[in-house]
């Protein structure tokens, strides 16, 4: 039938590959891990890329295109770049019957493959700063269970390169960009995210430190790296010799960053705003905000109706409202109510002909499903306001649903049973790498281990004499720890 028959709240997993498929985002794809994204997914990744990409226009970053392909000598030129994530490297070995003399690798990330060339771009200071972003493709074998947006074989991002002569240009951007990835959550997909550092032992092997926007889904009970920041100090810069020569003619290395957000971004959305019905869009990134549908009767004037739903839809067009009608005349308006909320669509103008003799018309937020009646003149107005309302309400509710999953501890205990119960936990830290790999040992489990998810630049009060939860050592800091995707 129509709906889903696996419920949020009791099949999570389940409940999620369904309305991906039900909400026309995702088909499955013939290889595991791979994916095809729809047009009612890409029109979202569509919406993130225009706001972003003008955004980073705006800093005088300038898009490129590098190969897909990564020769292996430079690949392995890095090696603690490289070396935890080999496995994940794919290679082409043959093109039709012939095998390669050498493999090439598809890039997993470009760093191997640009900065060669940023070395031989940057000569001087007036090279600098070279403030570089791809929109593309990345591959990466991953092995553990394959996700729909959230993990994949093959996912698209974009990923920012940057190199600087100081380090301060290089942290100042680094904010800059994470305040982005905050709007990008915040602003469209109404996700509440918490912005923070990784740990020594979470960061990015080959870089200096790692900012991230943290989300959570508080069904699974698992924390999302949303997307990162990072500054790469100038450790490329040593690998790939990427020096210029300053002011005072000596000659120095670059301070680097870089930056990427991808396709995970919806996977999160879905999973924080649908429900029973399927997916839930916020407005500011639905294809279609408004869907108009004619409610027939027998013996009423339906020509009245339908030009009363194409004035609607013209009506809200030139308000800049993204609206469409369904006029497909082999569906039931019961059958399309529940195509369209499970496409997720912000809000339903149903027109029939006791609306249409009112000349007002019913709207159905998807939302929260409430009904009112608005009449044609005051359309336009209500409308934008009932949107944002939607916009709102939705970080509302989400900002609500993820603080009730968090839990402060002191102790292992608290610590223990918040982990039990799913929770977000905001714990003190003594900062120690062998206190968190102790962390995961200690939790380790078919739910997979504990991890430390991020230090919130918003640190509460650490009182003298605060001990860690995990050692008992003097705590340093407050940290997010939870079990993450
Ligand atoms: O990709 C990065 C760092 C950086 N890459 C560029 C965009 C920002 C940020 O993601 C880390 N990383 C993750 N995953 C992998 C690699 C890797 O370098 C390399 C090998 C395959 C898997
Ligand atoms: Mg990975």
């Amino acid at each position: 039938g129509l709906g889903l028959s696996y419920k949020k709240d009791e099949n999570f997993g389940e409940w999620y590959s369904e309305v991906v498929v039900n909400g026309e985002m995702i088909e499955y794809y013939d290889i595991s891990g791979c994916y095809i994204l729809r047009p009612w997914a890409m029109s979202i990744w569509e919406v993130m890329q225009t706001f972003f990409d003008a955004e980073i226009k705006k800093m005088k970053i300038k898009n490129c295109y590098f190969p897909l392909f990564v020769s292996s000598g430079v690949l392995q030129k890095e090696k603690d770049h490289i070396e935890g994530f080999a496995p994940e490297v794919a290679w082409v070995t043959k093109s039709g019957e012939s095998e390669l003399e050498m493999p090439i690798a598809i890039r997993p990330t470009s760093e191997t493959v640009m900065y060669p060339y940023f070395s031989k771009w940057i000569r001087g200071h007036r090279d600098l700063p070279l403030r570089l972003n791809q929109w593309c493709n990345v591959v990466r074998w991953e092995f553990s269970n394959p996700t729909p947006f959230i993990r994949s074989r093959e996912f698209l991002w974009q990923e920012g390169h940057t190199a600087f002569a100081t380090k301060e240009e290089a942290d100042t951007e680094v904010l800059d960009i994470l305040e982005l990835y905050r709007r990008i959550y915040e602003e469209f997909l109404a996700v509440p995210v918490i912005k923070g550092k990784k740990s020594e032992h979470e960061k990015f092997a080959g870089g200096l430190y790692t900012t991230t926007v943290e989300a959570f889904v508080p069904n699974t009970g698992r924390g999302v790296q949303g997307a990162t920041s990072h500054c790469l100090g100038q450790n490329f810069a040593k690998m790939f010799e990427i020096n210029f020569e300053n002011e005072k003619g000596e000659k120095s290395m670059v301070w680097q960053n870089s930056w990427a957000y991808t396709t995970r971004t919806i996977g999160v959305m879905i999973m924080v705003h649908g429900d029973d019905k399927g997916l839930v869009l916020p407005p500011k990134v639905a294809s279609v905000q408004v869907i108009v549908i004619p409610v027939p009767y027998k013996d009423a004037d339906m020509q009245g109706i339908f030009d009363a739903c194409a004035d609607t839809v013209k009506s809200l067009n030139e308000a800049g409202i993204r609206a469409e009608a369904d006029f497909r005349d082999n569906y039931s308006p019961g059958w399309k109510y529940s195509n369209w909320e499970m496409k997720g669509v912000p809000l339903r103008i149903e027109i029939g002909p006791k609306d249409f003799a009112n000349k007002q018309v019913r709207v159905v937020r998807r939302d929260n499903a409430s009904k009112s009646d608005i009449p044609m003149a005051d359309l336009v107005e209500k409308v934008k306001d009932m949107l944002n309302n939607v916009q709102q309400s939705l970080f509302d509710i989400a900002t609500q649903k993820r603080d009730a999953c968090i839990q402060v501890v002191h102790t292992w205990e608290e610590f223990a049973e918040a982990l039990g119960q799913k929770k977000m936990i905001l714990a003190p830290w003594c900062d120690e790498e062998e206190v968190e790999k102790d962390v995961k040992a200690r939790t380790k489990g078919d739910m997979g281990a504990a991890k430390s998810l991020c230090t919130p630049f918003d640190q509460p009060e650490l009182p003298e004499g605060t001990l860690c939860f995990a050692s008992g050592k003097p705590a340093k800091k407050w940290t997010y720890w939870g079990r993450s995707y």
